[in-house]
């Protein structure tokens, strides 16, 4: 089942398209990744899910019912701009979330706040970045909603808060929730994500899971060989998009899905040695970027 469903969900501030057209499907029990460059409309999309701005077209479906102020305590959301009220405490904040949800119950929030190493006596004003970011997390999931939608929640987290964080994604979405999270960070996406979605100036431009996304990314091989050998002879290689000559003897191919046959068609040659450069984020944005412009 989908429990996010739009379809061509489209959003203009103004002149500014910011979302085109998106069908973006979350399914129920896993943790999605929203990824893409700054203004990709990564926060316009999950502001729309939340229902703080309306769509210019499409549509929002939700536990498979229409979009509706009914549904919303069923969703946690932490913003990119979390506002927090200086004076409060971690507890108070928490207390004052919990009745405007209408639940008293603060033992899950406490909870993740023990494991996050968050001390709720403390008043927000005095807390540092990471720790108003771990409060932002806690409220989030402490009414034990069904979604939980997050806009860059590992930003500001240390290494330990991270991989506790990203371990009690994986619990709770194991006990049967779902977690939407936008991020610019792939290593954090390859960690906890079991799809992703790219963005690229407001469209959907790939929804698969992360091994297929890097294994259709382009990776670069370069070959040394023992003497001179053209780059044209790789140009018709299974899988290899562009062959480059560097120098004499070095070649550089970029090439996708499996490098079998290009590491055979080397081998033919006297090849001295092998360097692989694997996809980065960016390498994965500008093979998509590059596909995405062939089509227009
Ligand atoms: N309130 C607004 N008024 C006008 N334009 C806006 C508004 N909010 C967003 N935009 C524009 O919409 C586009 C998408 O912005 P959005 O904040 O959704 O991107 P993003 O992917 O979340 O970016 P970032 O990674 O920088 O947070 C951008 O061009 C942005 O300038």
């Amino acid at each position: 089942m989908n429990v996010v469903s739009t379809h061509q969900l489209s959003k203009s501030y103004n002149e500014t398209v910011a979302l085109r057209d998106l069908d973006l499907e979350v399914h129920a029990g896993e943790v999605y990744g929203l990824l893409g460059p700054n203004g990709a409309g990564k926060t316009t999309t999950l502001r729309l899910l939340i229902d703080v701005i309306r769509p210019t077209g499409g549509s929002i479906t939700l536990f498979g019912e229409p979009m509706s102020p009914g549904l919303r305590g069923r969703i946690g959301y932490l913003p990119g701009d979390l506002v927090l009220y200086d004076r409060l405490t971690g507890a108070d904040y928490l207390r004052f979330c919990g009745a405007l949800r209408d639940h008293a119950d603060l033992g899950e929030a406490t909870r993740l706040a023990k494991r996050l190493d968050l001390d709720l006596d403390r008043r927000a004003g005095e807390l540092s970045k990471g720790n108003r970011q771990k409060l932002g997390i806690v409220q989030a999931f402490g009414h034990r909603p069904d979604l939980v939608i997050l806009d860059e929640p590992a930003s500001g987290l240390d290494p330990l808060a991270q991989r506790e964080f990203h371990s009690y994604l994986r619990e709770y979405v194991d006990s049967g929730g779902t977690v939407l999270f936008s991020s610019h960070v792939l290593s954090e996406v390859e960690q906890v994500a079991d799809r992703v979605g790219i963005l690229l100036a407001g469209c959907l431009v790939v929804q698969d899971t992360v091994a297929s996304l890097k294994a259709n990314a382009l990776r670069e091989l370069t070959f040394t060989f023992g003497e001179e050998v053209a780059a044209a002879s790789f140009s018709g290689v299974p899988g290899v998009r562009e062959a480059m000559q560097t120098s004499g003897t070095e070649v550089r191919c970029r090439v996708t899905g499996a490098v079998g046959e290009l590491v055979r068609a080397a081998a033919r040659f006297p090849l001295v040695n092998v360097t692989s450069h694997e996809p980065d984020l960016e390498d994965i944005f500008l093979h998509y970027t590059e596909e995405h412009g062939d089509d227009d």
